[in-house]
């Protein structure tokens, strides 16, 4: 078992496979980054793989692939399948903001992946257009019905931006119900990569617009397993909204975050983070788990995001972490 040094179990691994993305979304990457990583740079599939086989035999229970854009790196089936076989009982999942996703669904349920969560902001073209840079609402929808088609359990998440997708959340909310999603709706993080003026709803500023229209609707208990507060309605259906500007949302933290890079990323918000690339390169396995283990020793109590609206902001860019 992977414990930190605030005594939390971690037994969430999230691998971002590339930090490269086809969208521009304002609250994460508003423009292409001055360079990417070199391809060179990047590990291998075999040998993210050796970290992530070693790190379920230390306690890993639920295993996400991220980025970036995680369908922009070819052979993703092949990686998935690689963990799959590994320990086919792992919570295998990815997020991706769906642009790709008609094709590859089928080859990615076939792989062995479990779950999927994809992003969507709006339902009005324009609308993501603007929060995306690119016009890419038809594509994502029909990635949404390839997944549900191929029978891979959906999550949609959704970051509402004041004053651009906050007039669209009741219709995010009732789609995701008609179709039997769930959606989670994110607090924006505040981070030196965004674009300028980017402004979030907080928690509170949701509840009031949903509970406008419906006004019966109950939190549960948390699952201390996601990052989301969930929300029921009299009908059942739930909801969910990140709440990472919440005083105790990070005393649940059971995550750890593995750049394509190689570097162990202890938190989201802060820029520390060792690298296991030489080390699994050589296949000093053991040296990979020495370095898991000092930096779960040194993982943060929490964030720096707080509950006043007088933020601070974090430097880490979302796209190389994973989100
Ligand atoms: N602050 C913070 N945000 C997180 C953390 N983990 C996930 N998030 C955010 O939650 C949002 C949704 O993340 P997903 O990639 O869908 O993963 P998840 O919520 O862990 O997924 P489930 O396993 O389905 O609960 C993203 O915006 C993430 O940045 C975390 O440890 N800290
Ligand atoms: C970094 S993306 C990577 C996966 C994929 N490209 C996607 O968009 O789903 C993972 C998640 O982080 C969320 N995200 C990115 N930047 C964020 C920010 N500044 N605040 C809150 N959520 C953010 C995205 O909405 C997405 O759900
Ligand atoms: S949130 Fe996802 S889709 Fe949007 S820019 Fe970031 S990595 Fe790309
Ligand atoms: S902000 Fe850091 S400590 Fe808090 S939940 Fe996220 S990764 Fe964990």
């Amino acid at each position: 078992m992977l414990i930190d040094g605030f005594g939390r179990t971690v037994d969430y691994l999230r691998v971002s496979v590339t930090e490269r993305c086809n969208f521009r979304c304002q609250y994460c990457m508003p423009e292409k980054p001055f360079s990417w990583v070199p391809k060179e740079n990047l590990l291998s599939y075999e040998d993210l793989f050796k970290f992530i086989k070693v790190s379920i035999d230390e306690g890993i229970k639920k295993v996400r692939i991220t980025g970036g854009e995680p369908l922009l790196r070819e052979g993703l089936d092949i990686f998935i399948k690689m963990v799959f076989d590994y320990k086919n009982d792992i919570d295998l999942a990815l997020t991706t903001n769906g642009f790709l996703l008609a094709k590859a669904a089928q080859k990615l349920k076939d792989a062995g992946l479990k779950r999927i969560n994809i992003s969507l902001d709006s339902l009005d073209s324009s609308t993501v257009a603007k929060m995306a840079q690119k016009d890419v609402l038809s594509n994502v929808l029909e990635g949404i019905k390839a997944a549900d088609e191929v029978g891979l359990k959906i999550k949609i998440n959704c970051v509402p931006l004041k004053g651009i997708n906050d007039k669209d959340i009741i219709e995010v909310l009732e789609f995701c119900r008609a179709k039997g999603y769930v959606v989670r709706f994110i607090e924006f993080m505040e981070n030196h990569h965004a674009k300028d003026g980017v402004k979030g709803l907080n928690s509170d500023e949701l509840k009031a617009i949903i509970s406008k229209k419906y006004p019966n609707f109950k939190m549960i208990p948390r699952d201390t397993s996601s990052p989301a507060q969930y929300y029921e309605f009299e009908d059942g259906y739930q909801f969910g909204i990140i709440e990472p500007h919440k005083d105790d949302f990070c005393a649940a933290c059971n995550r750890i975050r593995l750049t394509s890079e190689g570097y162990l990323i202890p938190c989201l918000y802060f820029e520390d983070a060792m690298s296991i690339k030489d080390a699994v390169q050589n296949n000093r396995i053991d040296e990979a788990v020495e370095i898991l283990k000092k930096v779960l020793q040194n993982k943060p109590e929490k964030n720096k995001w707080s509950t006043t609206g007088d933020n601070e902001t974090s430097s880490r860019a979302f796209y190389q972490t994973g989100g």
